[in-house]
């Protein structure tokens, strides 16, 4: 006999939908039957302030994972940046998909590029890291609130009310909206934040069947970057309210990473030591160095983690 189909959850946001599609497709092609289940969740309902004002972890995850707990679904597909560095017990990562271009991106009808961008424009985002950037990168700018998912904030810019808006460049890619783009800023010189542009799986601890079905979508290199990237999140244990950026490169042999935690206004900020550490490794190794840049920064960073 058949068994019964996996169930998918998801949020409802269209970015949130094409990556479950994306799972699900994979599946299908395996011959593993699946549905989607949408769920809304805190994050989703909470449009008119900063999610960083809402307080608490999680506000995109929290019911797809309580749905995970109660059996009403059997796998949860996440933007890994929205997902905590600690999950709750009985829950587990099952498989990480390969990633898409980590980088965020500057969209103006207003000028070819955010360096080019006039004097006391406003630019949209609700991310206190983007603002952070934005204010390091040019105090003179002014960044506004804006939230909503992507087709939102992009209808949003197109009514004016702002003359530019920062977005990851992944979420445009999945939803073919990557025409989109004015200037893609380099990692080099904006890091993402970290997790940008990978999708994860949770499932019940010990589902093997479900384990099994997904390990397939499972891509190491993307997995060991996150791992550390994680760990540099985890050993600073900064609120949601602080700037905290990073990006972590696995290409099998070699890892490189940096990371750095900004003061909210973007007037200061520290970095790791290296602009990159270049060394051999595997998954632990890469969890230890991510933990230990963050373990050499949270004294720096301090003052802007507690706040
Ligand atoms: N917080 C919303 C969110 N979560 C994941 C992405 C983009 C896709 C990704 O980073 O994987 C976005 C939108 C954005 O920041 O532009």
């Amino acid at each position: 006999m058949a068994e019964s189909a996996l169930r998918i959850g998801t949020r409802g946001s269209r970015l949130a939908t094409a990556q479950a599609d994306m799972v699900a497709h994979v599946l299908a092609a395996a011959g593993i039957p699946c549905e989607t289940v949408l769920i809304k969740t805190t994050g989703d309902r909470i449009q008119d302030r900063p999610l960083a004002d809402a307080g608490g972890k999680g506000l995109f995850t929290k019911e797809l994972e309580e749905a995970l707990l109660d059996g009403r679904i059997d796998l949860a597909v996440h933007s890994m940046k929205d997902v905590p560095v600690a999950l709750p017990p009985g829950l587990t990562l099952a498989a990480i998909l390969e990633r898409e271009h980590p980088a965020d991106v500057f969209i103006s009808p207003a000028a070819p590029s955010l360096k080019a961008l006039s004097k006391g424009a406003r630019v949209g985002t609700s991310s206190v890291r983007r603002a952070a950037q934005l204010r390091r990168a040019r105090p003179d700018l002014v960044p506004v609130l804006l939230r909503g998912n992507v087709d939102t904030r992009l209808k949003k810019l197109a009514e004016g009310g702002m003359e530019a808006i920062l977005l990851a460049l992944a979420g445009l890619k999945r939803l073919g909206l990557e025409r989109h783009v004015t200037e893609i800023l380099s990692t080099d010189e904006w890091l993402p934040s970290l997790a940008q542009g990978a999708v994860g799986i949770e499932i019940r601890d010990g589902d093997a069947r479900v384990a099994e079905a997904v390990a397939p979508l499972d891509h190491e290199p993307t997995a060991v970057a996150l791992s550390c990237e994680r760990a540099f999140q985890a050993a600073l244990d900064g609120s949601c309210k602080t700037p905290i950026a990073g990006l972590a490169t696995f290409d099998g042999t070699h890892l490189s990473f940096r990371g750095e935690v900004l003061a909210p206004d973007g007037s200061d900020f520290v970095a790791t030591a290296f602009a990159d550490r270049h060394i051999r490794c595997g998954k632990t190794d890469a969890v230890r160095v991510g933990r230990e840049e963050g373990i050499k920064l949270k004294p720096l960073a301090a003052r802007w983690l507690a706040s």
